[in-house]
């Protein structure tokens, strides 16, 4: 069956081909992409590229991540064409697609990030960027080489429970745990302008911190974000980052495991998803070239959670790429007036733009 899509003129002015028709096929029926969007293969070309990497050979804890990629397309069905939190139709104006996945060898970590990072940079081509949908932590490190084979070296955004600065596990260097240490040996990161958020939960010791830092990671722990707010973490980070090209690398678990249960190694305290929602929402303008979203081991999830946090995760990535760099500060479409993202916030009662 070939189901009736949305099309529209893109930004370019060339045909772009979006999701699925949900008002002429049932948001249940068909196979699966993400946000029902066409593969790369049914368009002539994409912007926007949608990718599995369905690899957890990296994991330290419980194992299921390898049926992330799958498990957040199938909860991504209900994603709907317009985000009014940003006043943008993301798969509209640029062609969004969905790669399939990137395959890695389950049994050799080592030739799995060599394949993942040849991979990555084939679908890049010249101009394509993409949103990965994990896998483990460990796919980040290859993602990152990509990025950086591009723009040089990135700023990060690590959104995470974890530092995953650490060095081994059992002697392996290439683990979830590992992976920005690792790109900061390689020189990957841009590390005036690298950060983690959400950070919480017992550590090794404390040379945990002190390596972390002489890597030149900032840290906004998960218990920042309640004390100081969204807003005030934005503006941290948006300070931080400036125009650089950045990376964004969220691993669910940086949510709560009220809000995402289903991942490896879940850690009480966390966010929540409308504060990460809210975060990312307020990157608006920044110089996004690349994001992941990773650890979602759909064996402990329940109802979806996960799945559609993850969902909506990738959806507003995927918005701030469409968007690009030096987009505007604007506001939602709705709601009470108080909030423009990326610029200090108007006093209540005052319109919003
Ligand atoms: N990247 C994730 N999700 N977890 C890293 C945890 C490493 C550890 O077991 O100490
Ligand atoms: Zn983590
Ligand atoms: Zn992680």
């Amino acid at each position: 069956m070939n189901p009736e899509r949305i099309t529209t003129t893109g930004d370019d002015g060339t045909r772009v081909v979006g999701p699925v028709n949900a008002a002429l096929t049932p948001r249940w029926a068909g196979l699966g992409t993400f946000a029902r969007l066409p593969r790369t293969d049914e368009v002539e070309h994409t912007d926007i590229a949608v990718v599995g990497v369905p690899f957890d050979a990296g994991v330290s804890y419980r194992p299921g991540a390898r049926f992330g990629s799958n498990h957040v397309r199938e909860s991504s069905r209900l994603l709907r064409p317009y985000n009014p939190a940003q006043n943008v139709s993301p798969f509209a104006g640029k062609q969004v697609a969905d790669a399939g996945d990137i395959v890695a060898n389950p049994f050799d970590i080592g030739e799995a990030i060599t394949s993942i990072e040849a991979q990555a940079k084939e679908l890049m081509g010249e101009t394509t960027q993409l949103v990965a949908i994990g896998g483990d932590h460990t796919i980040a490190l290859p993602l990152l080489r990509a990025a950086h084979s591009r723009h040089g070296k990135v700023a990060l955004l690590h959104f995470d429970a974890h530092l995953d600065t650490w060095d081994t596990y059992f002697g392996a260097e290439y683990t979830h745990g590992t992976p920005f240490r690792r790109a900061w040996e390689e020189g990957l990161l841009d590390t005036d302008a690298a950060c983690h958020v959400g950070t919480r939960g017992p550590l090794y010791g404390t040379e945990d911190l002190d390596d972390d830092a002489r890597f030149g990671f900032g840290i906004v722990s998960s218990a920042d974000v309640m004390r100081l707010g969204v807003d005030a973490v934005v503006a941290h980070l948006r300070e931080r980052v400036g125009d650089r090209p950045l990376y964004v690398s969220l691993d669910i678990d940086v949510l709560d495991p009220a809000h995402a249960p289903g991942t490896g190694t879940p850690e009480a305290g966390g966010m929540t998803s409308r504060e990460v929602l809210e975060i990312l929402r307020g990157l608006r303008g920044t110089n996004v070239v690349g994001a992941d979203v990773v650890e979602v081991a759909p064996a402990y999830d329940h109802a979806e959670l996960t799945g559609v946090a993850a969902a909506h995760v990738a959806y507003e990535l995927i918005t701030l790429l469409a968007m690009g760099p030096g987009a505007a500060p604007d506001g939602p479409a709705y709601g009470l007036a108080g909030h423009v993202y990326g610029a200090a916030a108007p006093e209540a009662g005052q319109e919003q733009r």
